[in-house]
């Protein structure tokens, strides 16, 4: 782990969890805040901490500012422009948004090893749910009928979740595509199935009161296997901030998943 002094720029610095990282960027004695970057002027706001400058152009602050990484909590459209503007720049991105597609994570790859930049993009930041899908891919070896089933607050943008495409993505590498359930099923409501990825379900609950959750279920012969996680707390992602943080520092490439650095 680097103990030097890393520079960020935090996008998104008025969400929730661009809240939640202020606060670990204050709290982390080798992190220095050098730039905010939000969608609307202080003036719109309020949003301002007097100690450093708040931009609304990306291409602007990261011309104007010295950095080392740029953390991005924002939207998923916003991400991938700041994303491509960060490499241009020289600034390793940390990306917590989701809403990438795995073709897009693909490009930005080559894009990453051509500049021998390190690249973050992180669905999930929360331990838990990094175990949670390490071990829904140690089960789907044993089980071949899995859906999943993502519950978020309904602020959430994107559908499925990141947190849900990842895990999907991992069941995948040990697992051959498979249509499930009855081989005539019709669904005489649309979406009632829901999403698919090579044949495994995946559900969007989107309702208040609710933080960020997620059920793995497999189904055997006479038996059903529930891997579940809640983070009922924003607290819980920024752990795994830090450590993408830490660590982007001295990548050369892209990096999809905090499990790919966990011990
Ligand atoms: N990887 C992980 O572990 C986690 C990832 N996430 C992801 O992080 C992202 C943010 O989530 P959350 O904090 O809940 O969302 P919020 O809506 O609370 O925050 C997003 C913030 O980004 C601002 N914003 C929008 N566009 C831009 C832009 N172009 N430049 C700068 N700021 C911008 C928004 O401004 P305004 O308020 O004006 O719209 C808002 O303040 C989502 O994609 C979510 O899926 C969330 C939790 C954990
Ligand atoms: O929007 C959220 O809140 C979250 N988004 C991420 C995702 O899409 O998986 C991570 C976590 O689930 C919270």
């Amino acid at each position: 782990m680097s103990t030097r002094e890393i520079r960020i720029i935090l996008a998104g610095p008025r969400g929730k969890m661009g809240s939640a990282a202020r606060q670990l960027i204050a709290n982390t004695a080798h992190f220095q805040l050098v730039a905010y970057l939000d969608r609307k002027q202080e003036s719109e706001t309020g949003f301002s901490d007097g100690q450093v400058q708040v931009y609304t152009d990306v291409e602007q602050c990261l011309s104007e500012v010295e950095a080392d990484v740029f953390i991005d909590l924002t939207t998923p459209d916003a991400a991938k422009i700041n994303l491509e503007k960060a490499l241009d720049h020289h600034v390793r991105p940390v990306i917590g948004t989701t809403g990438f597609s795995e073709a897009e994570i693909e490009r930005l790859r080559q894009k990453s090893e051509d500049k021998s930049l390190g690249v973050m993009i992180v669905p999930n930041f929360a331990i838990g749910a990094v175990l949670m899908m390490k071990f829904s891919q140690m089960a789907a070896r044993y089980f071949d009928d899995v859906e999943i089933i993502e519950r978020h607050h309904d602020r959430k943008l994107d559908a499925p979740s990141g947190t849900a495409l990842k895990t999907a993505n991992m069941i995948s590498e040990v697992r051959s595509e498979k249509a499930q359930g009855h081989p005539e099923e019709t669904e005489t409501l649309e979406g009632a199935r829901g999403g698919n990825v090579d044949g495994m379900p995946i559900h969007s609950v989107r309702l208040p009161g609710l933080v960020a959750h997620q059920e793995v279920v497999f189904g055997g012969s006479g038996q059903t296997l529930t891997i579940r996680h809640d983070s009922i707390d924003r607290g819980s992602f920024m752990p795994g901030v830090k450590l993408a943080v830490e660590t982007v520092i001295n990548a050369k490439t892209l990096i999809y998943g905090l499990e790919q650095i966990m011990e």
